[in-house]
């Protein structure tokens, strides 16, 4: 019998973020394996003209929640959506919603955030610090309160290159921040930003330290522990292989790469790709929650799930493995045939963005100009570049997290909760998951049906025969040019040709003589 399955049986669980990536699989998992649980609390706002409850239900009614409706046939009951909206005071809660969330909750999950690297400096200090700082007031105010476990990111400190289990602080005080965001009008806000962020690539990892300092300073007495995941990929094992259902991270270029339009990026093939699959990360919380509850450490603790240094993979290994995937299962109606280039130097960059992406997507719209309708690529292939080259920094760079609290955690386990709550990445295959997580992409984000993985690997065939043509034709036409034009390449070709020519009489009279 899991010991931190039965844990989390009757209590009540509060979750912020339940409707992003993380927060769904947390839900699921929790469902899973601890279905006698009382109920989960989640924070919800209504979002693209969808009410709460049509929210929940979509999400209940996923392909992710299949195996949760076999074991809690039940789960509509026990999930109750709390009208919030984050960035509003006292999150916009009823009177009533709040005196129930605080009269009855036993543990917090705070996932939710604003992970946006362009947001607004106001946006996310609002969601990533002044939220956070307002649930832990909250919480302070919980009586039945056991443990508040705070997702933050191991990029939060992506400044240093060694970082530990532990809260580093921030040159300027969160508070002050949060209180001169009330005066400062937005003009200025974004003026400043860049001063304040310092040596940070974005406002995400920027707010997301800020939220630590945060959760550090307002703890009072209550059991908090943080949680850094690295860049959180497709599920690994549960509940089945591959899950995704965002374009944020991998995902987007992930299918830029598969429908031919990114076909280089500017990384350097030997650093870390540090990748965690979402349901490891899921075990990891699940754990500490069980852990932070039960062993009440003295102080916060901070767990790292990162892959790089107990499993590491590299840029190089998993772009050929996401090809090699793709030759296998292609993507449907591709812009070009999928090809990569990994290249760390700046000119290089910039000829293949101009050859690769930029020259093809011109070309395309002067077609669909001529053929009537309207241009698009070069709008498409411009905002993959952006996002491509916001996510620069991250493909460069390698960094060394320490695991030392993640791995007493692990030795702390019963060997059944080892295996149900299994948060042990050395035990992950990177080509068996990255082919998942790319067959994922296919299945789960794009919807598309492998029924038509023949027609798509034709399409491709016919892509290589255009390919051809067109560099053939290209090479006739300034071939042709050049000969009209240059004295020099007249007597190349002449020098060439006659080569050709007495080669190949050496070889008829060669033969003939055998003969
Ligand atoms: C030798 C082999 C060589 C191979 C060579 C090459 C080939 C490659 C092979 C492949 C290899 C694989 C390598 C993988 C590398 C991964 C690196 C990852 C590093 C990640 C580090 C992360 C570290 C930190 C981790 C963390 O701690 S946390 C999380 C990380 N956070 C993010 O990842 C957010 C980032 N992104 C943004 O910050 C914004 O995306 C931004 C970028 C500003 C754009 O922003 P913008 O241009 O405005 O575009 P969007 O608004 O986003 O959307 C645009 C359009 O898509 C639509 N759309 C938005 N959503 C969705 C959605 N759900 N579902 C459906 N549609 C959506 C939206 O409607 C709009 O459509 P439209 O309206 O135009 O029709
Ligand atoms: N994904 C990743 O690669 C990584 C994520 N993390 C951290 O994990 C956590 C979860 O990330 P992830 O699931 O990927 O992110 P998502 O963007 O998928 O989810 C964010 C969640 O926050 C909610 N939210 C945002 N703004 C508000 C608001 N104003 N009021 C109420 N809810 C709001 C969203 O609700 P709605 O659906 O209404 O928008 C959504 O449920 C974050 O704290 C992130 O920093 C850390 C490392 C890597």
């Amino acid at each position: 019998m899991s010991v931190i399955a039965a844990f989390y049986g009757g209590k009540s669980i509060l979750i912020t973020g339940a409707t992003g990536f993380l927060g769904k699989v947390l839900m699921e998992k929790l469902f899973r394996t601890s279905p006698d649980l009382k109920v989960i609390y989640i924070l919800v706002r209504p979002k693209a003209g969808q009410t709460l409850q049509q929210r929940v239900f979509q999400i209940l009614n996923s392909k992710l929640f299949e195996k949760v409706k076999e074991v809690c046939p039940n789960v509509h009951e026990k999930i109750r959506a709390i009208y919030a909206d984050l960035s509003q005071n006292d999150f916009a809660i009823s009177k009533e919603d709040m005196q129930e969330l605080l009269s009855c909750t036993n543990i917090i999950f705070h996932c939710a955030a604003t992970v946006r690297f362009d947001d607004t400096l106001r946006h996310a200090v609002q969601l990533n610090v002044t939220a956070t700082r307002q649930l832990l007031l909250m919480a302070s105010q919980m009586p039945k309160l056991e443990a508040f476990i705070h997702i933050s990111t191991a990029y939060s400190n992506c400044n240093l290159k060694h970082i530990d289990e532990v809260i580093y602080p921030c040159p300027v005080e969160p508070k002050k921040i949060i209180d001169s965001l009330e005066w400062l009008d937005d003009a200025i806000i974004e003026e400043i930003a860049p001063k304040l962020i310092r040596d940070w690539p974005n406002i995400y990892t920027y707010t997301k330290a800020l939220g630590e300092m945060v959760v550090q300073q307002e703890s009072r007495n209550l059991n908090i522990a943080i949680i850094r995941p690295s860049i959180v990929g497709a599920t690994w094992q549960e509940p089945f292989p591959g899950w995704v259902d965002n374009i944020n991270g991998p995902n987007g270029l992930i299918i830029a790469a598969g429908k031919g339009f990114l076909r280089a990026l500017k990384a350097t093939p030997k650093a870390v790709a540090d990748l965690i699959p979402v349901d490891t990360v899921v075990n990891l919380m699940l754990a500490v929650g069980w852990y932070t509850a039960v062993h009440r450490p003295k102080s916060t603790l901070v767990y790292h799930s990162t892959s790089g240094n107990l499993n590491p993979c590299n840029w190089h290994k998993m772009g050929v493995q996401v090809l090699a995937t793709f030759e296998k299962i292609p993507l449907e109606r591709a812009f070009r045939r999928p090809y990569a280039n990994f290249t760390s130097n700046n000119f290089t960059s910039q000829y293949w963005n101009a050859v690769s992406h930029q020259a093809p997507a011109i070309i395309y719209d002067c077609y669909l100009r001529l053929t009537g309708r309207k241009p698009r690529m070069t709008k498409v292939m411009n905002q993959i570049l952006r996002t491509a080259s916001m996510l620069e920094y991250f493909l460069n760079r390698s960094w060394e997290w320490s695991t030392y609290n993640t791995e007493m955690l692990m030795s702390e386990l019963s060997p059944e909760d080892q295996r149900v709550f299994n948060f042990d990445v050395r035990q992950l295959n990177w080509l068996e998951y990255i082919e998942n997580y790319v067959l994922g992409v296919k299945k789960y984000l794009l919807k598309e049906d492998m029924a038509g993985i023949p027609e798509a690997k034709q399409h491709l065939k016919r892509l290589r025969n255009i390919h051809y043509l067109f560099n053939t034709a290209l090479f006739l036409i300034v071939w042709r040019l050049l000969i009209a034009r240059s004295q020099m390449a007249r007597n190349v070709w002449f020098f060439i040709v006659s080569f050709c020519y007495k080669f190949l009489s050496y070889f008829r009279a060669s033969s003939t003589l055998k003969v």
